[in-house]
């Protein structure tokens, strides 16, 4: 068995790693430490999520540093957003309890004057986002001549938000002979690329039984309508007594959406996405920690990479555009050993990316029936038997009580008390779910794999309107505002595709005109929404014209 003590490091990081509770290594702990500690090399090391790589790198690196009086910096960790960073130093300074080493965090959206006090008092480790770290150099409040050792955290995802230019200037900062070390869940495309842009000869290690297959997460989808997605969410939630969730969406807006949705119908959720401010991106990070809130809806973004112990449920409330993501998703759950499930909702015309992802995840996605009212309720019922048999009779507090609980099983029959505490819990969820319908999609029959619906008449045109996802969107969401907006049957709108900023349809020029009628003076966010033919002739599929990746980003931050 490896030991925290064969790998090389000191007494004070040990005597800390024992009192955080750690008892030995992960496997790219074991392999990344002594490798890091002996030698003076680049590294890239791939790594399943929630597998302790912020150790894997911090360790070492506090293990190398040796604070001078100067108080000049010598490692940096980049990472793309705020409540990594927060994460990743407080990680570092549970590590170094026993080490007398600075570390400071620099993020966005915090003061920038505590941040300058804190760096003039002397720093040994910087953590920070790209953004802020560069406001900084240009202040000249920090230096990066003496920096041994840079860490890039969720590389990939710093490039995605536009930081290339960020991280290019920074590094060129630092001394051509620091080490940089990657740690990453996945191995997307940008990553080789910032392998070669930054690192020297990297040595790649790899886990004996790691790579990117989470073994401790079950994978289950459901396959819905599209528009039945809110209803299957909360069906799902109802579904899983104490479940402690991460539901992925989107967009900013789709999360901020959905957030409110569920609070509205007395769920305990928060939101996490990049229109909030600091303050309440820290106060709704602080309320999942400490339970107050049991379903955080985020962004990719927002929600890369934070690591809150035994989150049940990782639920995918749309699949995200780009693949990776899903992995780095679903890791925020069966994190250190433990086991967890991520659930997809999938509808007709996703399917095809579910199964270009179970090659991505190397793991086969299994397919589960969105459960029945009676399920929801018979589930929910099963588990307060098990709460109820299963709870120790605290024989103090029944003594104190003895004669108030005497009179009540005096007065009523036991069965009598048994169904009044079952009417107690159950009548909200009975009354909820007596006759909900059936949310699920048959693949053969009902359901739609993409808007191919007859028109009622022939002489069809190509259509575009400025309406996309990033307003909250979806196929069938544009199919049924110009539906409202041009009074229209049910066929008279086809072949709806629907992208990042605009969709396109199809119909005749007698409906297209209706639509035009009906959204005359008609604004969206103070934007004025029109449709114009597509003058593309063909009606074959066409290629998403995609946005540029920032651009795309900055709506899904
Ligand atoms: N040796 C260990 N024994 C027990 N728990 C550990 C050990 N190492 C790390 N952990 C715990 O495991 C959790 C996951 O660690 P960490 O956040 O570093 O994972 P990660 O690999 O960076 O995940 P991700 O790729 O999702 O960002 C943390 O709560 C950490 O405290």
């Amino acid at each position: 068995m490896n030991t925290f003590e064969s790998l090389g490091l000191n007494s004070a990081l040990l005597r800390a790693i024992i009192e955080i509770g750690y008892k030995e290594p992960t496997p790219v702990q074991a392999e990344a430490i002594p490798l890091l500690i002996q030698e003076n090399i680049d590294v890239i090391s791939l790594a399943q999520t929630g597998t302790g790589k912020t150790a894997a790198f911090g360790l070492p690196m506090l293990e190398k540093i040796t604070p001078t009086a100067n108080g000049r910096p010598q490692a940096l960790v980049l990472s793309p957003t705020r409540e990594l960073c927060i994460q990743i130093a407080g990680e570092l300074e549970k590590f170094s309890k026993y080490l007398k080493v600075e570390i400071v965090p620099v993020y966005g959206g915090a003061s920038i004057n505590t941040q300058i006090r804190r760096l003039k008092q002397g720093v040994d480790i910087i953590v920070a986002t790209p953004g802020r770290l560069m406001d900084l150099m240009e202040r000249d409040v920090v230096s990066l001549d003496e920096i041994k050792i840079v860490v890039l955290d969720e590389a990939d995802e710093m490039l995605s938000m536009g930081f290339k230019e960020d991280i290019d200037a920074i590094l060129s900062q630092t001394p051509s002979n620091r080490l940089t070390w990657l740690f990453s869940a996945t191995m997307p495309e940008e990553i080789r690329r910032i392998t070669k842009t930054y690192m020297k000869n990297p040595r790649q290690i790899s886990v004996a039984g790691g790579g990117q297959v989470n073994e401790n997460i079950e994978h289950i989808y459901h396959l819905i309508d599209g528009r039945d997605r809110i209803k299957v969410l909360t069906r799902v939630l109802d579904y899983y007594p104490d479940i402690y969730a991460i539901v992925f969406c989107q967009t900013k807006i789709e999360t901020q959406q959905v957030a409110d949705r569920l609070i509205d119908h007395g769920y305990p959720a928060g939101s996490l996405h990049g229109d909030m401010s600091q303050a309440q991106r820290e106060q709704t990070m602080n309320a999942f920690r400490k339970r107050a809130i049991t379903i955080l809806v985020a962004t990719d973004v927002a929600a890369r990479g934070i690591d809150v112990e035994d989150v049940t449920h990782v639920i995918h409330y749309h699949l995200p555009d780009d693949l990776e993501s899903f992995t780095h998703r679903s890791g925020r759950t069966a994190r250190a050993g433990k086991k967890g499930t991520s659930i997809a909702l999938v509808s007709k015309n996703e399917l095809h990316r579910l199964r270009t992802l179970e090659k991505i995840i190397k793991r086969k996605i299994q397919y589960a029936k969105v459960p029945s009212g009676m399920e929801v309720c018979t589930h929910q019922m099963q588990y307060l038997i098990n709460r109820i048999t299963s709870e120790e009779v605290n024989p103090l507090a029944v003594e104190e009580f003895r004669p108030m609980l005497d009179e009540l099983l005096e007065k009523y029959h036991p069965r009598d008390l048994v169904e009044r505490i079952f009417s107690m819990e159950f009548n909200r969820l009975l009354e909820m779910y007596r006759n909900a319908p059936d949310l699920n999609v048959n693949p053969e029959k009902n359901g739609k794999a993409y808007d191919d619906t007859v028109p009622s008449t022939g002489g069809l045109r190509r259509w575009y309107i400025n309406v996309g996802i990033k307003d909250g969107m979806y196929w069938q969401d544009v199919k049924d505002f110009l539906k409202e907006k041009g009074n229209l049957g049910r066929n008279d709108v086809t072949g709806v595709e629907t992208l990042s900023s605009f969709s396109t349809f199809k119909c005749t020029e007698e409906v297209a005109r209706r639509i035009q009628k009906g959204l005359q003076g008609f604004t969206l966010q103070g934007r004025k929404i029109f449709i114009k033919e597509d003058t593309k002739k063909d009606f074959s599929p066409r290629k998403p014209e995609r946005d540029s990746r920032d651009k795309r980003r900055s709506q899904m931050l």
